[in-house]
């Protein structure tokens, strides 16, 4: 039986691989890391990486593999438990292939990949719903006008998102999706095609049954 611990996600925005990248680090244990999160936050602390970033995200550009690559290494050598799944990362083969070229060094590899491959007409519906509470922020898919945390008015960004959405999958599919193909032809992909829409619990239990062979 194959053990489980360094874990990659790939997919599209608004693919769900926050909900279930939250899934399967509670179920395997896992220190999580989302390239995003992290580079946001080095942005926030006006640390020299996150100056050096911060014109890449503001243009919702890849931020150069070097500075990621560096960034993920530092993240993966503090690390006290060995067990981590990465969101974002890598996104390019370029930073595929300095992760395996890091991890061999180190004597592991990636265990396995999970694919969520999400069809395109199914996240521009997801968009298409989606409410933003012109208050405070909170994101759901609602058709309700009052937001549910602090009774703000929900508005539709249906334009915006869906142009920033468009870009967004014309990247993913011209750099990442050759990232999930790399990964396919080393047998490293467990992948989750969710092709109508399902409750997240559901796509969850479906994700941990295939690992599960996966794993045999
Ligand atoms: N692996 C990566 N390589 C290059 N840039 C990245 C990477 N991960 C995140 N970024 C940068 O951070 C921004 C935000 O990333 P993320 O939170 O994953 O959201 P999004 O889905 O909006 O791209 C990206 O637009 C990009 O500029």
């Amino acid at each position: 039986m194959k053990d489980l611990k360094h874990f990659i996600l790939v997919g599209p925005p608004a693919s769900g691989k926050g909900t279930q990248g939250r899934f399967l680090a509670d179920t395997f244990n896992l220190n999580s890391l989302s390239t995003g999160s992290l580079l946001r936050r080095e942005v926030e602390s006006c640390t020299e990486l996150g100056r050096k970033a911060l014109g890449y995200m503001d243009k919702a550009m890849l931020v150069p593999d070097e500075i990621v690559n560096d960034m993920v290494r530092g993240w993966l050598s503090e690390m006290d438990n060995d067990a981590w799944l990465l969101d974002g990362y890598p996104r390019t083969v370029a930073q595929a292939e300095a992760l395996d070229h890091f991890l061999t060094q180190r004597g592991t590899s990636v265990d396995v990949v999970v694919w969520m491959d999400v069809a395109r007409e199914l996240i521009e519906q997801r968009i298409m719903h989606r409410r933003e509470c012109s208050t405070c922020g909170h994101v759901v898919q609602t058709s309700e006008e009052e937001c549910s945390k602090c009774g703000g008015k929900m508005v539709s960004r249906k334009d915006d998102n869906m142009e920033a959405f468009a870009r967004r999958w014309k990247d993913f599919e011209a750099m990442t999706l050759p990232v999930a193909r790399y990964y396919e032809a080393r047998g490293l992909v467990v992948k989750m095609t969710v092709t109508e829409e399902r409750e997240p619990a559901e796509v969850s239990r479906d994700l941990a049954r295939k690992l599960e062979e996966y794993r045999q």
